[in-house]
């Protein structure tokens, strides 16, 4: 018999909840909170391998071991659609290894601190290690310490780190850098770390100050120009168990829609013709350049699906569809979805609550949710990501 003291789940934020309801923070499932308000520590409670932990903003469930991890995040999921009066097979979540993570955002002060933001605070942790980011990124936050010193800004800046094809792709928020003693420090900089691109941005847009080759990121064996600070999967590792869950739902489709599709992370892995809609310039230009390029049969479109959702008549030519869209969802296209005949849906989200809210309105058209599959790709945080396969049932 579970005890009221011992922790029983974990909560969406990430502190444990006891069997009788209290919130504890950095407890795993199978703890016991004692009288004195220590934690007994359970099988599921593994010590957290990082120093910065848990300070830094950029882990919050480094305490749980990977059952109790896919268990969050099975329950995250199982949770949300609860609320909608909803359930479905969930399988087992696939999670990306330890340091695999190829985009990230840190933080730089004038005084050279480099890290993630403190949870809840504007403080940066300075990292001396980092057990979620790809090494080629890691490699990258003592030189760029050291180039901050000679950059001075004077406030704080956003460093967007994304792992491309030909190296680490660098863009600076919140400063453009003046004068040669800056021109020559970031030359340095760049060519001595091998970067495939610096970009600085003060609020105009990116400007390049080294590219010695264009940039691209390779989908679905198509190479991709990648332009600065572009939305990716955050490991390949959670990009490929996406790509899968999809291509198994998409099956032999021979037109397909990718609503949402970025810079083509779906459209290029899929068999037949695609049509993809996204509403970034810059993405759809280059999912559309890539696509021209590589002869494949993916026509584009730059359209806003807020806005111009497609119409049930325009869901209906395709076979297959794949949705992907920001943590909002896509309430209007969900209901158009509802109402379209297209056989077949693919819901990729990293939200598990608009998923569940868009789902329940699909579902009320006269779609099941066949199964769903979870995906841990931002190691030790509370986000969690799906691929839930949808099909008509009447
Ligand atoms: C979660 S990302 C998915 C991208 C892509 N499917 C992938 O896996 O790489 C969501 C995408 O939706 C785009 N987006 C955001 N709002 C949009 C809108 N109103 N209409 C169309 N696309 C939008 C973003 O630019 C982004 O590329």
């Amino acid at each position: 018999m579970t005890e009221a003291s011992t922790v029983v789940r974990v909560a969406a934020r990430g502190e444990g909840v006891t069997a009788d309801g209290r919130h504890v923070p950095f407890a795993a499932p199978g703890d016991r909170l004692l009288e004195n308000g220590m934690i007994e520590a359970g099988p599921h409670h593994q010590t957290p391998p990082c120093r910065h932990f848990p300070e830094c903003g950029g882990c919050q469930l480094q305490h749980l071991d990977d059952a109790a991890w896919s268990q969050f995040i099975v329950d995250r999921i199982a949770g949300a659609l609860a609320g909608q009066g909803l359930s479905a097979e969930i399988r087992a979540p696939a999670l990306s290894p330890p340091r695999t993570r190829r985009r990230a955002t840190l933080h730089a002060e004038p005084s050279g601190r480099v890290g993630f933001a403190v949870e809840k605070s504007h403080a940066i942790v300075d990292l001396a290690e980092c057990h979620v980011l790809a090494p080629e990124l890691f490699a990258l936050v003592a030189p760029l310490r050291r180039l901050i010193h000679v950059l001075r800004p004077r406030r704080r800046l956003d460093i967007h780190l994304t792992l491309a094809d030909q190296g680490v792709d660098l863009l600076v928020n919140g400063i453009m850098p003046e004068g040669l003693a800056a021109a020559e420090a970031i030359t340095a900089f760049a060519e001595t770390n091998r970067l495939a691109r610096m970009a600085f941005d003060e609020g105009y847009g990116p400007e390049a100050r080294w590219e010695p080759d264009a940039v691209t990121i390779t989908l679905g064996g198509v190479p991709v120009p990648l332009p600065p600070a572009s939305f990716l999967q955050a490991t390949r590792e959670g990009e490929a168990a996406l790509v899968q869950a999809v291509k198994s739902i998409v099956g032999e489709a021979s037109i397909v829609a990718d609503l949402f599709a970025g810079l083509g992370t779906f459209a290029f892995a899929m068999p037949g013709r695609v049509y993809a809609a996204e509403a970034g310039r810059e993405a759809i230009m280059a999912l559309k350049a890539a696509a021209a390029r590589s002869h494949r049969q993916v026509f584009t479109e730059h359209r806003d699906l807020y806005r111009r959702p497609l119409t049930p008549a325009e869901l209906d030519r395709f076979g297959a569809i794949v949705i992907d869209p920001p943590r909002a969802g896509a309430k209007e296209q969900a209901e158009a979805l509802a109402a379209s005949r297209a056989p077949r849906l693919a819901y990729v989200s990293c939200n598990p609550s608009s998923f569940a809210r868009d789902v329940k309105v699909i579902t009320e058209g006269g779609w099941q949710i066949d199964w769903i599959q979870p995906v841990g790709q931002f190691r030790w945080s509370t986000h969690v990501e799906l691929a839930a396969s949808l099909s008509r049932n009447s």
